[in-house]
């Protein structure tokens, strides 16, 4: 996502988007956020977001996942108080701040390339997000304090950002974005920038960091990975809707919908023949299954009376080679170190499918192989297929 619609919003420019301060609701008791039916459109096209509801509970952290222009920069804006929604609320431990202007909100906002001022030195950077005012022993002391919250030698101190890697830029500007000791952070893509081994540990560090202050935290990421592994719940944002609300494992083994199962990994869908309420045939043998339960027309509601055609969502990692099983055949393997992957063609199958294999070595094309299915499946309407 970009963040320039964040960092240029009537709050003024970066500087004051990074800095956002606390101000409401300064007390021993932890934060929480909620949005209630907030809908926002931008002339006459079709609304961005329409009625959305988003609770985190307090101290915990959300990830907002979607696709380009699902909506999810002008939900993060919403929050943060740049954009005020047309219809519903916002709501910091349940005192409504929808009409408080963004700089009163108790909101630290991380940008993706940090938003640091280039002109100041680190000590600079993070003494801009402390209260205006604070006396000048003071504000070095916190400032000490929050480099080491966030792991920064004090020695850099003194260092501007393009003195710094990517890694420690941003955490300046999570140290900035802390300093005021906010009741909600919003992280607006902020590893993006970053190599795959100096995103994964800041990542973590930063996940460490906002643990141990209880901060309530939104994330917004184009990254499923990062969603599933970085937070304790994970919304899915599509064309202006959340499709779906839950933790990453609900997400990722109980998707509502195919278009959801896709976004969030590679999904095996077959068709089905619903033989008891648990259990699907399929070509790979019987399934057992979990019913999903996907927004649904009045015809798809047949598919929940016994012995209805279905739709089957497996993994790719659950479809594993056995001795006895059905005949599939290797059409191209990928070798990617920890796992490999396999496209092979199933005998009474259409489509070839995927199969994931841990610590394996790759097979070769025209290898024949027997499938089986571990772990249970879901069970979507028949017309899933096509999605
Ligand atoms: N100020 C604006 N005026 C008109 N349309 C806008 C404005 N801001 C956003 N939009 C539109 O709203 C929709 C959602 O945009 P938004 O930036 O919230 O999506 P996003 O999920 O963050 O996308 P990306 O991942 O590409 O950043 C898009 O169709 C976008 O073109």
């Amino acid at each position: 996502m970009t963040t320039p619609a964040l960092t240029t919003s009537p709050a003024g420019a970066p500087v004051d988007a990074a800095g956002q301060t606390a101000v409401l609701g300064v007390g021993a008791e932890r934060p929480g956020l909620q949005v209630v039916g907030a809908s926002v459109g931008f002339g006459r096209g079709t609304p961005v977001l329409q009625g959305v509801d988003l609770e985190v509970a307090p101290g915990s952290t959300t990830a907002i996942v979607g696709p380009s222009g699902s909506g999810k920069t002008s939900l993060l804006r919403v929050i943060a108080g740049f954009l005020r929604p047309a219809t519903g609320t916002v709501s910091l431990r349940g005192q409504e701040v929808t009409q408080v202007p963004a700089h009163r909100r108790s909101i630290g906002l991380v940008a993706q390339d940090g938003a640091l001022f280039p002109h100041l030195d680190v000590a600079g950077n993070i003494a801009f997000g402390l209260p205006k005012g604070i006396r000048r022993g003071e504000a070095r002391r916190r400032v000490e304090e929050l480099l080491d919250l966030v792991s920064l030698d004090r020695s850099h101190a003194r260092r501007r950002p393009d003195q710094l890697s990517g890694g420690q830029r941003q955490r300046v500007a999570l140290a900035r974005a802390l300093a005021r000791r906010p009741e909600v952070i919003l992280l607006d893509e902020p590893f993006s920038a970053l190599d795959a081994g100096l995103r994964e540990i800041t990542r973590q560090a930063v996940r460490e960091i906002l643990a141990s202050t209880g901060t309530t935290t939104v994330l917004v990421t184009h990254d499923q990975d990062e969603a599933l592994s970085f937070a304790d719940q994970v919304a899915v944002l599509r064309d202006g809707r959340l499709a779906q609300t839950g933790t990453p494992e609900e997400i990722y083994r109980r998707p509502r919908d195919a278009r959801t199962a896709r976004f969030l990994g590679e999904a095996v869908l077959l068709p089905a023949r619903l033989r008891s309420p648990g259990v699907a045939s399929t070509v790979l043998g019987d399934v057992s299954v979990v019913r999903s339960e996907p927004e649904e027309s009045a015809e798809d509601r047949s598919w929940r009376t016994a012995d209805a055609s279905a739709t089957v969502m497996l993994r790719p990692e659950q479809i594993v080679l056995a001795d006895e099983g059905v005949r599939a055949e290797v059409l191209t393997s990928q070798y990617f170190g920890h796992d490999t992957t396999a496209v092979v063609s199933v005998d009474g199958l259409e489509e070839p499918i995927r199969v994931r294999r841990l610590n394996a070595d790759p097979l070769p094309p025209g290898a024949v192989v027997r499938l089986a299915v571990a772990g249970p499946g879901v069970a979507y309407p028949e017309s899933e297929l096509q999605h």
